[in-house]
């Protein structure tokens, strides 16, 4: 098949593992006979730095006309104090590209359980997809920021919390049957809506799936102390970004957590929901699987190669089996050298 990938390496160690992801992408394109046109365009700090926007109308444009984006990482400490944030360009290009529903899997392997804080009995069969609202909430509601007071204000429609759910739902009904739904209703207006959202969505449309309630939290506490009883777990914008990088210490490292975000049409996101990790940016360190896994998602849910997107997995799955992986992890390899293994593998 013929693709267009539009890749934006962003900042710190985004670059990096942009580079593991295309070059799995290119090997991948290889084995199967495919045509995948593969470019690069300005995000973040980088985009700030060339042309004063983060996330350029160029950029945008490209992502736009692309089959499937791949977005490495943004942000550091270089841009921290400027007028216009690098992390203002992601959010613009996600609801640029409708893409309210962010996938992200948190799946444990035998082979990382030491690398994970909790205990191995804890992390059998844990197998989690967390499904976060990512183009509402409070990260895009209006904010006032003065010297002595800020505010920053929380807002969801109906239809947006509605839309997710059914994604959600969608998804449980494939895997487990069973959706977790996460939020703050004993205080937060805007949670007693999503729980209302919820009870009447679930049961005119959903009655056969087991459905959970969970203040976020005690979800925090239960994450860690019975993971293997989530099966989808959904969520507002915020908890969900936050649940999900305490979910990656389930597996092992936020450097293996991936992500697909997507929409109702057009290309979608794939990135790791990593960031740009400035701690250990430019020194080969980065574990680049959460952007390979985050590949294999966009093979299959962004171009829907499914035996593609199962061969990466595999490859990165045998690495780890093998202990062929980066530092977080407990390995010895660099972000180069564990990429290479995995596309030993591949071709
Ligand atoms: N999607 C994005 O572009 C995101 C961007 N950010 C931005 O990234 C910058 C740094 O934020 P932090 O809070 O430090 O979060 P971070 O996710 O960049 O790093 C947190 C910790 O995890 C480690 N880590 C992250 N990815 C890793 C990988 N692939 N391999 C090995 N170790 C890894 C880092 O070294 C660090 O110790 C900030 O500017 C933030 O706004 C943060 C999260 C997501
Ligand atoms: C700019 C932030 C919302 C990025 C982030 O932490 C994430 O998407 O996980
Ligand atoms: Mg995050």
């Amino acid at each position: 098949m013929k693709a267009n990938i539009v890749l934006l390496p962003g900042d710190g160690i985004g670059p990096e593992v942009t580079q593991a992801a295309k070059a799995a992408l290119g090997a991948i394109a290889k084995r199967f006979g495919h045509e995948f046109a593969i470019s690069e365009a300005l995000m973040g700090g980088a985009a700030i730095d060339a042309t004063g926007e983060p996330l350029p109308a160029k950029t945008l444009a490209a992502c736009q006309e692309a089959d499937a984006v791949f977005l490495g990482a943004v942000g550091g400490p270089k841009w921290d104090k400027s007028e216009k944030r690098p992390e203002q360009g992601l959010l613009a290009i996600r609801k640029a590209l409708g893409l309210y529903a962010n996938l992200r899997p948190a799946v444990t392997h035998p082979a990382l359980y030491d690398a994970s804080p909790i205990k191995a009995d804890r992390l059998e069969g844990v197998d989690i997809m967390v499904v976060r609202e990512l183009t509402g909430g409070i990260y895009f509601g209006e904010k006032e920021e003065g010297t002595d007071a800020a505010w920053d204000r929380c807002a969801y429609s109906g239809e947006e919390v509605d839309r997710v759910l059914h994604q959600a739902a969608r998804l449980a009904k494939k895997r487990g049957g069973k959706v977790t739904m996460v939020d703050k209703a004993n205080v937060l207006a805007t949670s007693r809506l999503w729980r209302r959202r919820t009870e009447a969505l679930f049961a005119e449309h959903y009655p056969e799936l087991e459905l959970e309630f969970l203040l976020v939290d005690a979800a925090a506490m239960h994450l860690l102390s019975r993971p293997a009883s989530f099966d989808v777990l959904v969520t507002e914008n915020l908890f969900g970004d936050i649940l999900t990088d305490e979910a990656a210490m389930l597996v092992g490292s936020l450097g293996m957590l991936p992500s697909a975000s997507l929409g109702n049409s057009g290309p979608g996101l794939f990135e790791p929901c990593h960031g740009s990790a400035p701690d250990i940016a430019g020194q080969d360190k980065a574990n680049p699987f959460a952007a390979l896994l985050s590949s294999a998602m966009l093979l299959e849910l962004g171009l829907g190669l499914t035996e593609e997107a199962q061969i990466l997995k595999e490859a990165v799955y045998d690495c780890l089996t093998q202990g062929q992986c980066t530092g977080d992890l407990g390995g010895k390899l660099g972000t180069k050298a564990a990429t290479q293994a995995v596309l030993a593998r591949i071709i």
